[in-house]
């Protein structure tokens, strides 16, 4: 498809306002599945809007499509209705990240980092790659070990490491901390923030926790019954700790919009207002 401008300010709350290049917007997203003979709608009407190296996070209840719009727009589920629009000619590249990091068993954590790369690139550019991206997870050392050797937040790391060795335009995040202790959690939440901050990737992160989209997102995105129904910017400086006050007091706020997002339906999008305090990072999305 042909490159787009921008879309102006956002017309539903999963767009958003026109400051940074669009990667990849979807409009009027419609998902449906057939159980039975009952029709089930995963997706009713998404709109989201994707800026290049933005980080937007997708919260809401079990069941209301936020896998599924992952699933569509990774281009591993055709949508029923509704159009994916990119920036570009080429559709752009996709790394996906899930809860079970799926590393293949009988291969070490290299074989794994490196297998999507094998064909795509000389050997000595893969294992250039496969060293850049254990080095960023803090895994150098266990290049050669096994998948059954790893603890889970171990595996998990691996897990960002393989999608991040393919460089890919756009990283899907699917509730990929959720199985984690806190601490692991915890680290694993500002590995990522440092990876997005030093390598600013265009990111898609799916959680139910509100603390850890505040801590991460750029913006957050509220899902009700296949729609995105509220928008709420996170206008705080990277990085973020979940005690900070301001973190702290965005979560809160957060929370209260969670239980009444109909005040903010279509378009009728409020701001968080920051403190005055905080430093509002330039070329973010506000
Ligand atoms: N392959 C499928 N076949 C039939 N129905 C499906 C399929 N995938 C999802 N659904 C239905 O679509 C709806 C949305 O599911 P989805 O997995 O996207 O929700 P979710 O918000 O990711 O939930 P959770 O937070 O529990 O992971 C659910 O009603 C689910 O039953």
């Amino acid at each position: 498809m042909s490159a787009f401008a921008p879309s102006s300010a956002g017309r539903r709350p999963g767009l958003q306002p026109a400051r940074n290049f669009v990667l990849l917007e979807t409009r009027a997203l419609g998902k449906t599945f057939a159980i039975g003979g009952r029709e089930i709608v995963a997706l009713a009407e998404v709109d989201l809007a994707l800026a290049r190296g933005s980080f937007t996070v997708i919260i809401g209840r079990s069941g209301c499509g936020k896998s599924t719009l992952l699933r569509v727009v990774a281009g591993l589920t055709e949508p029923t209705s509704g159009a994916i629009r990119y920036a570009h000619e080429k559709r752009p590249t996709i790394g996906s990240v899930f809860q079970e990091p799926r590393l293949m068993p009988w291969l070490n954590v290299e074989a794994n980092i490196a297998f999507g790369l094998i064909g795509k690139l000389p050997k000595s550019e893969i294992d250039d790659r496969v060293t850049e991206v254990l080095d960023l997870v803090g895994l150098k050392a266990f290049r050669d070990a096994q998948p059954d050797q790893l603890s889970g937040g171990m595996a998990s790391r691996v897990g960002l490491a393989r999608a991040l060795a393919m460089k890919p335009d756009i990283l899907l995040f699917d509730e990929p901390f959720a199985a984690l202790d806190a601490f692991t959690r915890r680290n694993l939440q500002q590995e990522l923030s440092a990876i997005w901050r030093t390598r600013q990737p265009t990111i898609l992160f799916v959680t139910h926790d509100v603390e850890e989209a505040v801590v991460l997102g750029d913006v957050i995105l509220h899902m009700s019954e296949g729609r995105v129904v509220d928008r709420i910017p996170v206008p705080l400086a990277h990085p973020r700790e979940p005690t900070d006050s301001d973190v702290v007091s965005i979560r809160s706020r957060v929370l209260q919009r969670l239980a009444a997002p109909a005040a903010f339906h279509h378009g009728n999008v409020v701001p968080l207002q920051p403190p005055l305090s905080i430093a509002v990072p330039k070329e973010k999305i506000s």
